[in-house]
């Protein structure tokens, strides 16, 4: 046991992680507190998901975890069961898919199956988070049938829904989301209500470490920004002082331009 401030969620310490003989992330370490919204980028293969999975726990994760501690609260992640860490954490994976043809509504009724409550409340959280991401005229429909776009908003919901308690407007402090490109099937205006449904949430309490590609979409919403190079985090902090040349240079070995936006900070382009 390791004593944290209180409003810390997730504890990533010296974490190092190899795939194969391959050592992908080496010596990595960040904090999450409550209702921090943190983005992390970086290029293609540099271990953003494999990070995304390592804290998220399970077997799989913890035969490539080589070395380091991860802990949500003040407990070591191994030491809870699925069931407990389903309580407090939610993972959207990148391309989430469904191998048998089920109905969105009864995708989103799963996401609450460990929950005991009365079937009002549960009929009314799911109808709450299908309005919010605009799935309700989608529920009756089998989800194999979904273009990428809905099925990414219907996995979006499945998540959310295993951790809201009631409603939209719960507190959510001490849970923790992940999501690995949960944006990139969608248009802009699925784009903007996510993002923006995001930032409502991580108000609320919600900790949030989203994968995104899409830079200038995520950082006007995210409070905070890690950027993954050479197997670690080379840049952490508020996303208008992590975007400059050099770290994006160093991120992506190659040459990018930044605007300055009176609102948003930067925004990065070619
Ligand atoms: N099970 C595995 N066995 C061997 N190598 C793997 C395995 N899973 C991932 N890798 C490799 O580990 C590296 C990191 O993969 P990861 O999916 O974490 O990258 P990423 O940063 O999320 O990339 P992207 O931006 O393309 O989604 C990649 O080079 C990938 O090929």
């Amino acid at each position: 046991m390791t004593q944290t401030p209180e409003n810390t969620v997730l504890q990533v310490i010296e974490v190092q992680v190899k795939r194969g003989e391959r050592s992908l992330l080496n010596k990595v370490n960040f904090t999450v507190k409550a209702g921090e919204f943190i983005a992390i980028a970086g290029e293609n293969g540099c271990g953003k998901s494999t990070l995304l999975s390592t804290i998220c726990g399970g077997e799989g994760a913890f035969r490539a975890l080589v070395s380091g501690k991860i802990y949500v609260h003040d407990t070591p992640l191994e030491h809870y069961s699925a069931q407990q860490l389903a309580t407090m954490r939610a993972v959207m994976c990148q391309h989430q898919t469904s191998p048998f043809g089920f109905l969105v509504d009864e995708v989103l009724t799963l996401a609450r199956h460990a929950m005991i409550e009365p079937s009002h409340i549960r009929r009314g959280c799911i109808a709450t988070v299908s309005d919010a991401l605009d799935l309700s005229h989608l529920l009756h429909r089998n989800i194999q049938t979904l273009s990428g776009g809905e099925q990414q908003r219907v996995y979006l919901a499945k998540a959310l829904l295993q951790l809201v308690p009631s409603s939209l407007e719960d507190d959510l402090t001490g849970k923790l989301l992940l999501l690995d490109e949960p944006t990139s099937a969608l248009d802009l205006r699925h784009q903007k209500l996510v993002m923006a449904l995001l930032a409502k949430l991580s108000q609320h309490g919600l900790s949030i470490i989203c994968i995104s590609h899409d830079i200038n979409l995520v950082t006007p919403y995210c409070t905070r920004m890690l950027v993954l190079a050479n197997q670690g985090v080379i840049a952490d902090g508020a996303p208008a002082d992590v975007l400059d040349q050099r770290i994006l240079k160093q991120c992506y070995q190659t040459d990018l331009h930044l605007i300055k936006h009176p609102e948003h900070g930067v925004f990065v382009t070619h």
